[in-house]
């Protein structure tokens, strides 16, 4: 490449970065502009909202575009050029084509996909490198027609192997400027129904998920409205992953584990890999349906409600056709229970107006015994009549003051306190702790669905530290499932919102009040209270609160999301599949994952089992077959381990070699700890910039940890630190330079899928990978050679 080649693109890249200062400042002065004006018509306040929320997304976007603003360059060979980036930028001149188009347009689509064999109209590609705002090198591919064997596929393929081996820094970058053909025809399909992307270790099911998510939300609104939710395995690895997006300069998305679906709930209690299959299935939504209807009305005898000086009697057979009528209303629980409640009120009234009738009749026809036969009502007529009062005033006394003993059933506690007994209002929350504290409620509810052993291991002790507030991850999608059958019980948080919006209103009123006392003669000066009542007001501040999509969705249980993506998708569980499809009910999704790398003991062994339920066949899958992370020598030694977990499984083929076959050593048991320090140590002093992981099974990572306390360790370890002591599940889609595995045969014995967790570590390392072992290596791993043992590990 000539030096004036790079100072043109220098030049051209200069003249970018200027036309994008410009446009960050006029959207800037929008934003202020559109935040500056009041008043106008509910319609004129709706679109300035909206006017001031896109401004607000695209600053955003501009802003995050500021690194790596132009990375490539499309020579087409009727001699337009286009240059791509991180957004398009249009030109001043709005006739003029764009100086620089979004990664995103169809028109940038050849930059990724134009090969040698099938160029699409492109004569050469330019991959630009830039550093800050200066262009650091260029890399060209000529695509002539002639088809290049091996290097087919790849497009830039500089470029790429410049970004796959650069030290890693406990973040992951987006791929924007190296995206490869397989993964852009992912990123760009459709978004109707679901996608599943299959592909084993390193083959960028991540990056594609969060580039198509980006992707999606630049191309559809009703997606950028509803927004789009990230689910990934765990909060390490959304950390891991949380920069790509913004990165794209978009906001609109949730990134989330299933343990925090459920707005208020911490998922930190830990169940044993039994409880977690056993909550994971999808027996748990028939046993959460039964222990909803069993707080209906149970069965009991007939009991007494004292109302006042009366007593009412509430029949078994009474409340029994009173629940079916609340059932068959067809609400949730808490939806139903004002029928059923209303029933019961009015079965009191009834009671009580009949026990008073029978009094009344009673007085009556004592007082008949008394006066003879005399006509009662004739006898109080002559009775007002000779005190002067024409019959015509006299209103029916009687009647007026009649007892309205709906109202005194309705106001009664002890009324509410059967109704309570009888049909409880129910928390999900409340539900759950109640079901698995008590072994009779529990044994109701599970009659022919549980064993009694499954049973056991539902059933928590009452009382236990951090009961009933203690709730796994494997919880979360019982308590969603219990919301939805209990409907939600909202009075309290309606009742808070409303106290809310009276403040934000008596708050706006003092506003104006001080606004409006301050008036001046002047009548050319407009005051605030001139132009907005308290109200708007108020709904004016509520409006421009600035919270994103993703922010209103996170403290919504009910949001439904405009897409789903899922990571890691083969880990979830029948009943985390139930709570996704609530939240995505148009089944705009991308499920991406390998089935061999599942490690949860609820988790898939296969696609067809997860989605069948949701959209029958109507899926897409897609495959990735291009390991970019583990080189070959590492993923050849992972080959017999991976037949054992899938002997149809073809493993992704990688896209370099690293000239370093992996290295193991036999270490005696008692020296195991510390040798695994020592070496880790000589690594780290060869490392450089990049990243180490230390990966272990789950119980023998504390004292890894506490050898090498330079490292991060236990349930949250920071990732960018330089080293890291993880757990075999732990290390699930991250990737470091180095990769040290202690005791794999320990790994495979710690866990049920004990065998993928070692799959999962074993193809972590971008670089170099070394073993350490007690005792002998697994049968899987017994062929491979020794390789070039440090001297630290012998
Ligand atoms: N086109 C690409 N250009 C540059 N880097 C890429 C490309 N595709 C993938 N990578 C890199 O390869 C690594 C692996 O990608 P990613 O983590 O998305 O893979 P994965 O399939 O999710 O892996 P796993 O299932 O093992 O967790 C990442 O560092 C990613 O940035």
């Amino acid at each position: 490449m000539s030096p004036s080649d790079l100072d043109l693109e220098q030049e051209h890249l200069t003249g970018l970065y200027g036309r994008l200062d410009e446009l960050r400042l006029a959207t800037k002065q929008r934003l202020v502009d559109v935040a500056g004006q009041t008043g106008g018509t509910a319609q004129a306040r709706s679109e300035r909202d909206a006017t001031f929320t896109e401004y607000s997304a695209r600053l955003s976007r501009l802003d995050a575009a500021e690194q790596g603003l132009c990375f490539g360059r499309l020579d087409l060979e009727d001699g337009v050029r286009h240059y791509v980036g991180r957004v398009g930028l249009p030109a001043p001149d709005a006739d003029a084509d764009p100086l620089l188009l979004d990664w995103r347009a169809p028109a940038a689509r050849p930059f990724y996909v134009a090969t040698s064999a099938a160029p699409e109209g492109v004569h050469r590609r330019r991959h630009i490198a830039t550093r800050e705002r200066r262009v650091t090198s260029l890399d060209d591919e000529v695509l002539d027609g002639a088809p290049d064997a091996d290097r087919e596929q790849l497009a830039g393929a500089a470029a790429l192997l410049a970004a796959v081996t650069t030290g890693r820094t406990g973040r992951m970058q987006d791929i924007v400027a190296t995206l490869q053909a397989e993964q852009d025809r992912i990123i760009r399909s459709d978004a109707q129904g679901v996608l599943v992307v299959q592909g084993g270790p390193g083959t960028g099911k991540t990056a594609v998920a969060l580039h198509r998510a980006a992707y999606l939300l630049y191309h559809s609104n009703r997606i950028a409205t509803r927004g789009v939710l990230v689910v990934g395995p765990n909060a390490v690895f959304l950390r891991y992953i949380g920069q790509v997006l913004p990165g794209l300069g978009e906001t609109s998305v949730l990134l989330s584990t299933v343990g925090e679906l459920f707005p208020g709930v911490v998922a930190d209690r830990v169940d044993a890999p039994a409880t977690v299959a056993l909550k994971g299935s999808r027996r748990m939504a028939d046993l959460v349906a039964a222990a909803v209807r069993d707080r209906q009305a149970p069965d009991g005898p007939a009991f007494d409600v004292r109302v006042g000086d009366d007593v009412v009697r509430l029949e078994p057979r009474f409340w029994t056709a009173a629940a079916d009528r609340a059932r068959a209303t067809r609400r949730p629980h808490n939806q139903a229970r004002p029928t059923f409640v209303r029933l019961v009120t009015a079965e009191v009234a009834r009671q009580l107006e009949a026990q008073a009738a029978g009094l009344a009749d009673r007085l009556e026809a004592e007082a008949a015994t008394l006066l003879g036969d005399t006509d009662l009502d004739a006898a109080a007529a002559a009775d007002l009549a000779r005190l002067g009062y024409d019959e015509a005033d006299t209103g029916d006394a009687y009647g007026e003051t009649a007892v309205d003993y709906r109202a005194v059933a309705e106001a009664d506690p002890n009324v509410a306190d059967a109704c309570d007994r009888l049909w409880p209002p129910m928390t999900p929350g409340r539900l759950l702790a109640e079901l698995f504290a008590h072994a009779d409620r529990l044994e109701t509810a599970a009659a022919g669905l549980l064993t009694p052993e499954e049973i056991a291991l539902l059933r928590r002790e009452p009382g236990r530290p951090g009961y009933p507030g203690g709730w796994s991850v494997a919880d979360v999608p019982l308590l969603d499932e219990a919301a939805q059958r209990l409907g939600a019980d909202d009075r309290a948080a309606r009742a808070q919102a409303a106290r809310a919006r009276d403040e934000e209103i008596a708050y706006a009123q003092g506003v104006l009040d001080v606004a409006v006392g301050s008036k001046t003669e002047d009548k050319e000066v407009l005051t605030v209270g001139d132009l907005l009542d308290a109200r708007r007001l108020a709904e004016r501040h509520r409006t421009l609160d600035g919270r994103t999509v993703a922010e209103r969705a996170a403290v919504d249980r009910t949001w439904t999301f405009g897409h789903v993506i899922v990571d890691e998708a083969q880990e979830l569980s029948p009943m985390a599949w139930r709570l996704l499809m609530r939240r995505c009910p148009t089944r705009s999704m991308t499920l991406v994952g390998d089935i061999a790398q599942t490690s949860s003991p609820a988790g898939l062994r296969s696609w067809d089992e997860a989605l069948t339920p949701y959209v029958g066949d109507r899926w897409r899958l897609t495959r990735l077959s291009v390991n970019y992370r583990t080189p070959a020598e590492i993923m050849r030694i992972t080959e017999p381990l991976l037949a054992t977990l899938d002997a149809d499984a073809e493993p992704p083929s990688s896209v370099r070699e690293t000239g370093e076959p992996p290295w193991h050593a036999e270490v005696p048991p008692a020296a195991l700890v510390s040798r695994v320090a020592s070496v880790a140590r000589a690594e780290l002093a060869g490392l450089g910039d990049g990243r180490l992981a230390v990966i272990t099974p789950d119980a023998l990572a504390p004292a890894v940890a506490a050898a090498l306390p330079e490292a991060s360790a236990g349930p949250e370890p920071d990732l960018t630190e330089r080293a890291v002591v993880l757990g075999a599940a732990q290390s699930k889609g991250l990737e470091f330079d180095v990769v040290l595995v202690v005791d794999p045969a320990g790994i495979i014995a710690a866990a049920p899928r004990g065998r993928n967790d070692l799959y999962v570590a074993l193809t972590r390392a971008t670089q170099r990978l070394g073993i350490l072992h007690p005792g002998e290596l697994p049968d899987e791993l017994t062929r491979m050679p020794a390789g070039d043992v440090p001297s630290a590990a012998r």
